[in-house]
């Protein structure tokens, strides 16, 4: 992905990414060394390397700037709290240059307006590029059973839908959704509104705690903006086959 190519103000529908540069590799790892031959081994095959919970909770921001380098950057952490401390956390974020931010939508409109603001007040100070702020709806291990054990009204698909409009209506860029909701919310929220996708599984990977599936081609076709993709490739046993065997599919 080009530094241009992922601002927010890039025109609807026109990342400039070719399907293959649309894919971004969970390093969900602890291992400095382990995030580290990943990235040396797809860097070039891949759009970029998202850093979640795991790797950034063992290793630090300097165990991020370590591990992926320049590579585009989307930092997965998932804020989801007041919105002081979630405005304060994006700020620390910033420093990292990522393409990618993101938050909870059920953080709120406070906490989502917040953090619009400070993704766009650090950007400024820090005379960096705008990342895509986007909002996690209903994450992609959860099914209609499990919305009703968390008390949250479905079915799925609907709560998304409610959840991509809130954050839209705030101001942020896109949603985090699973590619079952990428037609519905295309429709909803219009081809200006970034579409990240995980829950992405091709016909040749196990599902493990992912609910809501597609796979890759099938995703790219429906309009997912970037896909999120860990295990099939970093669970294989050559992974820069398994993410040529995905750009294949895709091509
Ligand atoms: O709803 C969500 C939000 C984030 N994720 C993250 O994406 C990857 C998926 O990894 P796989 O190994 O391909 O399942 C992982 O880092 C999750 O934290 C998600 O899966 N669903």
């Amino acid at each position: 992905m080009s530094q241009a190519s992922a601002t927010a103000s890039t025109p609807a529908g026109e990342t400039g990414l070719s399907p293959t540069e649309r894919i971004f590799v969970a390093l969900d790892t602890q291992e400095l060394e382990r995030a580290g031959q990943l990235v040396a081994t797809l860097r070039g095959s891949v759009g970029g390397f998202k850093v979640g919970k795991e790797l950034f909770t063992a290793q630090g921001p300097d165990g991020v700037r370590a591990a992926v380098g320049g590579e585009p950057l989307f930092l997965d952490l998932k804020f989801h709290d007041i919105p002081n401390t979630v405005a304060g956390a994006l700020r620390a974020a910033m420093h990292l240059r990522p393409r990618v931010v993101n938050v909870h939508a059920s953080g709120g409109p406070a906490m989502l307006k917040a953090a619009v603001e400070a993704v766009r007040e650090a950007s400024e100070d820090l005379e960096c590029e705008r990342p895509w702020l986007i909002a996690v709806t209903v994450l992609t291990s959860l099914d209609d059973a499990d919305l009703a054990a968390v008390g949250q009204e479905g079915p799925t698909e609907s709560q998304v839908l409610r959840l991509a409009r809130l954050a839209q209506d705030c101001g942020l860029d896109g949603v985090v959704c699973s590619p079952r909701e990428i037609v519905p919310l295309r429709a909803a929220c219009g081809a200006d509104f970034r579409l990240v996708v995980p829950g992405i599984r091709p016909a040749w990977s196990a599902s493990g705690d992912q609910k809501r599936v597609m796979t890759p081609a099938r995703a790219i076709e429906a309009g997912a903006d970037l896909l999120v993709i860990g295990r099939p490739i970093t669970g294989a046993e050559d992974p820069a086959a398994a993410a040529r065997r995905i750009a294949g599919e895709l091509a």
